[in-house]
């Protein structure tokens, strides 16, 4: 069955950072529409150009599409250390602090970023952001102690001055939304992250908290596409252009 033509900002990012690969890189795939692009990209790079590559996956569903397209998938302890991740983001801020698990994949993403020496996003416009917070913050908890843990979280979001927000369970129909690893998800509609940092460290050291979404510290480059199939590469601080704030950009 034929692919639906892949929205051009997206595709455009995926190509930019598709071309950076090098024969015989070990590369950790992403998650999410954004990453699916560029595992298909990669896909027939790699397949038309005869590349030997070791890849770890961030998830099931992208091992799943990876393996469909011939690429094969390695378990990360297999691989080790990784030359670099490619991976979606839903925001990105100027100093490349990101939000991530939309699609609930944010521990695997984040411990395969971890274990590479470069990681870069891909985005549209529409994720470009000054300050992160607008998209609900995804924070992965275990099962046992749910309502516990969530407490524990109202608490340490009021001591940052950010309590009376929207601390949601993710559900898919009526049941909890579990994650590859079997935990459910908290959204946290928090509207603005004035402190990442202060945040990162109190959800953290909270003992049902498996993972948050923000990763502080860990994109190296954002390549933003735009749907005229043009990119922008963002390095750390670097000034973003008005046009690429969301909302402006689309
Ligand atoms: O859990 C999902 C991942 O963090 C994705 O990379 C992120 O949600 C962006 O996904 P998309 O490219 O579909 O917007």
């Amino acid at each position: 069955m034929s692919q639906p033509q892949p929205d051009p900002a997206k595709l455009a990012a995926a190509r930019a950072a598709v071309a950076l690969v090098q024969d015989g890189m070990k590369l950790g795939l992403g998650t999410g529409s954004t990453a699916s692009v560029m595992v298909r990209e990669l896909a027939a790079r790699a397949r038309a150009e005869g590349l030997s590559l070791r890849c770890a996956a961030t998830s099931k569903a992208t091992c799943e599409l990876a393996e469909s397209l011939g690429l094969s998938i390695e378990s990360l302890d297999d691989i080790g250390w990784l030359d670099m991740t490619i991976d979606g983001a839903d925001e990105v801020d100027p100093d490349l602090h990101l939000v991530k698990g939309g699609g609930g994949a944010h521990l695997r993403e984040k411990i395969v970023a971890a274990a590479s020496q470069r990681m870069v996003v891909i985005a549209d416009p529409g994720k470009v952001v000054e300050q992160l917070g607008a998209f609900p913050l995804p924070v992965e908890v275990v099962q046992f102690g749910f309502e516990t843990t969530r407490t524990l979280i109202r608490r340490a979001l009021a001591d940052l001055a950010l309590g009376d927000r929207d601390v949601l369970h993710r559900l898919k129909g009526s049941d909890p939304w579990v994650t590859d690893e079997g935990n459910w998800i908290l959204d946290l509609h928090l509207g603005a992250i004035p402190d990442p940092v202060a945040l990162a460290r109190a959800l953290s050291a909270i003992p049902g908290v498996v993972e948050h979404g923000l990763f502080l510290g860990m994109c190296h480059l954002a390549i933003i596409g735009k749907p005229d199939g043009t990119v922008v590469r963002l390095d750390r601080n670097a000034d973003i252009d008005a046009d690429m704030l969301a909302g402006e950009g689309d």
